[in-house]
């Protein structure tokens, strides 16, 4: 039997999206891939591996070359800046990365404080903006981070507002749009040629057809 080809999935929110997606586009996936604790599900009558990672961890797989493909948030993929192909917007868990604070105040003059747990994203959006800031990482609740005192701003994901506007922040600027994308390993793309432009080509399909209904 020929080598399975390999999917990094995106444990949480993406996931229920991404194996509708997959499976519109005729994967017949096990039941137990949508309830199980296995960190790796073979879907072997269609010589498929499905490996569960973090989101933010997914990219690693792929560059290193353990997954031939994956599923990740463009803020994952903007963040982490692995070397690998990004093939279709997936057009799902969409939302965008933006500045959020305290209303009606300013940023400290002197190196004002950003809590956020993308510290390549906003270090390089606030030197772009000619902006000297001190980054905080954080691992998640980073609105938290200006109620408390933490932070001068955040940048932070925004979907429907609902965590800003509970937490009594407003957004000052916009980052970037994000949506989740399939990425492919650049060795794999080339050995595994065929296999890897059908699968695309299948997804791709579904994507047209949602974008004409
Ligand atoms: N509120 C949201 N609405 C829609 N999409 C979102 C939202 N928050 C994050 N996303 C997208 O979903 C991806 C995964 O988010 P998720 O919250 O599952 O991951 P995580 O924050 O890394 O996980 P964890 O909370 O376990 O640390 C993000 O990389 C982003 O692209
Ligand atoms: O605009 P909204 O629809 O309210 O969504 C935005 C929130 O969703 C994400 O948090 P998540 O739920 O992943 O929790 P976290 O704080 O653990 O990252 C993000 O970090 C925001 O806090």
């Amino acid at each position: 039997m020929k080598e399975p080809l390999t999917i990094a999935m995106p444990k949480g929110r993406i996931f229920e999206e991404a194996a509708a997606l997959l499976r519109e586009a005729g994967f017949k996936l096990p039941p137990e891939f949508d309830d199980s604790r296995k960190l790796i599900i073979d879907v072997e009558e269609e010589n498929f591996r499905f490996i569960l990672a973090k989101p933010m961890d997914v990219p690693t797989y792929v560059e290193h070359g353990v997954a031939d493909l994956g599923i990740a948030g463009k803020d994952v993929m903007l963040e982490e800046e692995r070397d690998v192909y990004e093939v279709l917007d997936l057009k799902i868990s969409q939302c965008y990365l933006a500045v959020a604070g305290l209303p009606n105040t300013k940023m400290n003059d002197v190196a004002p404080k950003i809590a956020t747990k993308y510290p390549n994203v906003a270090s390089t959006y606030f030197r772009e903006q000619g902006e000297q800031v001190e980054i905080i990482k954080l691992n998640g609740s980073i609105e938290l981070a200006p109620l408390i005192g933490l932070a001068d701003r955040i940048v932070d994901i925004v979907s429907t507002g609902r965590t800003l506007v509970e937490n009594g922040l407003v957004e000052y600027e916009q980052i970037v749009d994000i949506t989740s994308r399939l990425i492919v390993n650049p060795v794999s793309y080339r050995m595994k040629d065929k296999r890897i432009s059908e699968l695309v080509e299948k997804i791709a399909d579904v994507l047209k057809q949602k974008a004409t209904v």
